[in-house]
């Protein structure tokens, strides 16, 4: 078992990483995702110490390696990486970029290493390239070559940082079909990557990392279709988001349509469905603009999901609970109309606050 206790680092005032403390089960394959720069890679490199944490442990079973004075060559032979680009030597072939670090670290004879490299290189379909150079290869094989050569240090568990992001696309299904068949012969892996299907498919557990950290955790079911966490819901769901807050005595009705106009447009969506959105939000906000109190605030929500192209609105005003939607103050053209152009209106009240969600 990998665990990590109170994990932090920072490139000088950018803090990366902030407090994550997680623990990875022999055996798992986890799946790290998350918007680009959130830290995936920095978190899977501080694992074997590429980057050192500013502060925090690691674990190995009972074992510190992030003890001063700790053996780094044994704890990255125990955690081997794939880089996503390969870092192969160049001027070597494929076989002797193999069998380098078990002659030098693990102390095998040449024979030994051959043999043992012949045996990783075929289990990655590439044996009969053993006296290629690197750039003899194409990147999916020159992957592959990254991991045989990453399989023949015997770790434990092997960290994936993207491995499929530096290939032309046609490459990226012979590298995660080598990686699949690694999972299933039960090796443990840690893998960064922005292949969601892969994710959804492979790994025993997700996680999905935001703010800092490991912002949800949990089986591929569960982040990929019951996320919980708002942050997680719009990376899963690709959801497009529109947020508009204004304060009532200064506002514009024209600016929030085009505004409005302006996200339904760049998300591509037809002229009916964008009429129908401006139309609703021109409605909702003329009727609360009629009754212009003091420091009344609204606030307008889009939501567009891309997979399932559903559309969702959602209104906040913090007037008083008589003034909302169906009180009678409300026009009932303007009720009718929102009615008409929605599958559901619901509301509720929030924080003292009138909250209006609607499906288009
Ligand atoms: N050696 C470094 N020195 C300074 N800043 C760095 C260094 N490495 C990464 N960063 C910054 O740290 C942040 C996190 O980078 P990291 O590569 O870990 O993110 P990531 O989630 O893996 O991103 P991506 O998905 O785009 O690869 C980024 O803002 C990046 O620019």
């Amino acid at each position: 078992m990998i665990s990590i206790r109170n994990l932090s680092k920072s490139y000088g005032d950018n803090l990366i990483l902030k407090d994550i403390s997680v623990d990875i089960e022999d055996g798992a394959v986890i799946a790290i995702i998350g918007p680009s720069g959130c830290g995936k890679s920095t978190f899977i490199r501080c694992l074997n110490l590429l980057e050192q944490p500013d502060s925090g442990q690691i674990f190995i079973g009972a074992a510190e390696i992030t003890k001063k004075g700790v053996n780094i060559d044994a704890v990255r032979q125990k955690l081997g990486m794939v880089f996503q680009s390969f870092n192969l030597f160049s001027h070597k072939t494929v076989l002797e970029n193999v069998i380098l670090a078990p002659m030098k670290v693990l102390k095998l004879s040449q024979e030994q290493a051959v043999r043992d490299a012949l045996e990783y290189l075929e289990m990655v379909g590439i044996a009969n390239r053993a006296d290629h150079l690197p750039s003899q290869l194409s990147g999916g094989q020159k992957q592959r070559v990254a991991i045989a050569r990453c399989l023949a240090m015997h770790p434990e568990v092997i960290l994936f940082d993207e491995p499929t992001s530096a290939l032309d696309p046609t490459m990226v299904d012979e590298v995660l079909s080598v990686i699949r068949k690694l999972v299933r012969s039960g090796l443990s892996c840690i893998i960064v990557t922005h292949e969601m299907n892969f994710a959804k498919n492979v790994a025993t557990k997700v996680f999905y990392m935001d703010e800092k950290g490991i912002y949800e955790s949990g089986t591929p079911s569960d982040i990929f279709e019951r996320p919980q966490r708002e942050k997680t819901k719009i990376f899963i769901n690709k959801l497009k988001v529109f947020s508009g807050e204004y304060k009532l005595s200064e506002i514009d009705l024209y600016e929030i349509l085009r505004q409005v106009t302006e996200y339904c447009l760049k998300y591509d969506m037809n002229k009916r469905e964008t009429n129908k959105i401006t139309l609703i939000c021109e409605e909702y906000v003329t009727n609360l603009m009629k009754r212009r109190v003091s420091d009344e605030r609204i606030a307008i929500f889009l939501r567009y999901n891309e997979n399932d192209d559903s559309k969702e609105i959602m209104f906040k005003d913090n007037f008083s609970p008589e003034n909302h939607f169906e009180s009678p103050d409300f026009d009932e053209m303007s009720v009718l109309l929102i009615k008409g152009f929605t599958k559901s209106v619901e509301y509720r009240r929030e924080n003292g606050q009138n909250v209006f969600e609607l499906k288009l």
